[in-house]
């Protein structure tokens, strides 16, 4: 988020909402004389003018009020268009992005923009109030008289800066709060996790008193930080109230003295609350503009435009690794036979849980990187080609769907497909359930209501799979949740086809890995 993109979004809007805030300032700053002139005018017994005056007051108050109304409402029209393009541009970057974590994508799309709307946007047009009222303020002062001036000013700036001297205790107390908060929520969190076990073998009271350890720590904290809010509070109140009564007697003086005008001793008031408050909110803005700086800066690279790569390369129908080897950042590491895999063949691929059979594929994916060896990818003939991973047909051990028709689910959105999907629909045992559907295989997938079971969800992947053609289907436990007369049906009709297939599977009754070329079985 930039200054220069919201002022280029709209010039004309972004520039009158500034000069509106702007303008709200000159009113307040008004609003404020016309209460000298009604109090001279009443000293003078000139009800007529008083009254005239209190009118404008009026006037200048509502109409301050009206616009900063307006301006508030057409910045959250020009925030939120900005936000739209914003969260465009994420999502293109997150799309083109080959291997990029998508898991904070939500909270950057929804809080982090939040955060900066009220740290960042809303306090550009706050920092254009408080800068314009804080110079007619004291230019309005100046010219009353110099002296003033420098009081308001001496006596604002102690106001800011004397009850600094309490932040650093109010800081320890916050956050000693939140810490001793965040204990709590994980206690909480990983006790409440286990609740059925724990009342299954009646630990309650175990339960209670671990979390009463933690909740007795967050409300000690909490009175302390009371304490030093209370310090904190009581300090700002007695400068505040020191400081007022200086600026009243020194413009009484010079009222006293004939120097100024009577009535000024009733706006003197608003003008030094209007110049501490803006230099207090002149401060507090810019550090938030500050404090944002890293949030925007990360947006700002999510935002970049990438182009999404199309892999160069063919469609791969076999391949072979060597020396393959992969250690992982806790230093567990994966050493793999040489494994080749030829064109059309069907092999079973077993072994202990943990062997590494998933993290093969992700390596053949690219999803992870080898740490050292070779694999190399081939053609239907054999001949050794640069992949293009995306023609690999890929079923990870959870079956991904999206929560679009079942239809689109397997023909990824391509109408053309339409009437091959009817068929794989058909090949993985996926009709007769489709049958009971309220709209077929057009009934949407509802991912939170889970309207399909674990193996309808495998079905339609599978199905997807075949409707895509890929020479080279790599299938981690795909027909684990799929019972065992339709999973024997499905293996028949993937096994008959030319593609290469590679399937992971536990377990399998010795009918089925018969329908195998070869058993292949990693040793972990
Ligand atoms: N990101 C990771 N960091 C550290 N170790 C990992 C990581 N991913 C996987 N592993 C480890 O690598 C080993 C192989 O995992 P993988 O999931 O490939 O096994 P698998 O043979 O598919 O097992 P299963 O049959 O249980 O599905 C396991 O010991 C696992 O703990």
């Amino acid at each position: 988020m930039r200054i220069k993109d919201l002022f280029r979004l709209n010039p004309g809007r972004f520039v009158a909402l500034l000069a509106a805030r702007a303008l709200t300032a000159l009113l307040t700053t008004w609003a404020a004389f016309a209460l000298t002139w009604e109090f001279s005018a009443i000293k003078g017994r000139h009800l007529q003018q008083f009254l005239l005056f209190t009118g404008l007051q009026l006037l200048l108050l509502l109409l301050g009020s009206l616009l900063d109304q307006a301006a508030d409402y057409f910045w959250e029209l020009h925030l939120e268009k900005y936000f739209h393009q914003i969260r465009q541009e994420v999502l293109a970057h997150a799309y083109a992005e080959p291997a990029g974590t998508k898991e904070n994508l939500q909270s950057e799309l929804t809080n982090d923009l939040e955060m900066l709307k009220e740290q960042y946007a809303d306090s550009i047009g706050s920092i254009v109030h408080s800068a314009v009222l804080l110079g007619l303020v004291g230019c309005s002062l100046a010219a009353f008289r110099w002296s003033l001036l420098l009081l308001v000013l001496v006596v604002s700036v102690l106001q800011m800066y004397l009850p600094r001297v309490l932040d650093g205790p109010l800081q320890r107390a916050t956050d000693r709060i939140s810490a001793s908060n965040r204990r709590y929520l994980q206690t909480l969190a990983d006790w409440l996790s286990g609740l059925d076990t724990l009342r299954r073998y009646a630990v309650g009271e175990e339960f209670l008193k671990i979390v009463h350890v933690d909740a007795r720590e967050l409300e000690a904290a909490y009175v302390k930080e009371q304490k030093a809010d209370q310090e904190l509070d009581y300090l700002n109140q007695a400068i505040y109230s020191l400081g007022n009564m200086l600026i009243f007697l020194l413009t009484a003086y010079l009222v006293a003295r004939g120097q100024l005008e009577f009535g000024l001793i009733a706006s003197v008031n608003d003008f030094s609350l209007y110049l501490f408050g803006s230099l207090m909110n002149i401060a507090n803005y810019r550090g938030q503009l500050v404090a944002s700086r890293g949030l925007r800066e990360k947006i700002l690279a999510l935002r970049a435009p990438l182009v999404r790569q199309e892999q160069p390369g063919e469609a791969p129908a076999a391949f072979a690794t060597k020396d393959l080897r992969l250690t992982f950042a806790n230093g567990y590491e994966i050493k793999y036979p040489d494994i080749k895999i030829k064109p059309g063949e069907k092999v079973l691929l077993t072994g202990a849980n943990g062997s590494g059979k998933s993290t093969l594929f992700k390596l053949l994916m690219g999803e992870v990187v080898a740490s050292s060896g070779q694999i190399n990818f081939f053609d239907q003939d054999g001949k050794k080609i640069t992949p293009d991973r995306s023609k690999i047909g890929y079923l990870p051990q959870q079956a991904i769907l999206l929560p679009a028709s079942v239809m689109n689910n397997i023909t990824m959105f391509d109408p053309a497909l339409a009437s091959a999907a009817k068929a794989s629909a058909a090949d993985v045992q996926l009709t007769e359930a489709a049958s009971g559907w309220p709209q077929g295989l057009e009934t949407p997938v509802d991912l939170a209501g889970d309207n399909l079971s674990g193996g309808q969800k495998q079905k339609v992947v599978l199905a997807r799979a075949e409707v895509h053609s890929s020479q080279l289907l790599l299938i981690d436990e795909g027909t684990s949740a799929i019972d065992q007369a339709a999973s024997q049906a499905i293996l028949h009709e993937l096994l008959k086809s030319k593609r290469t297939v590679v399937l992971i599977a536990h377990n399998l009754p010795a009918k089925e890995r018969a329908l195998f070329d070869r058993e292949l079985a990693l040793t972990a």
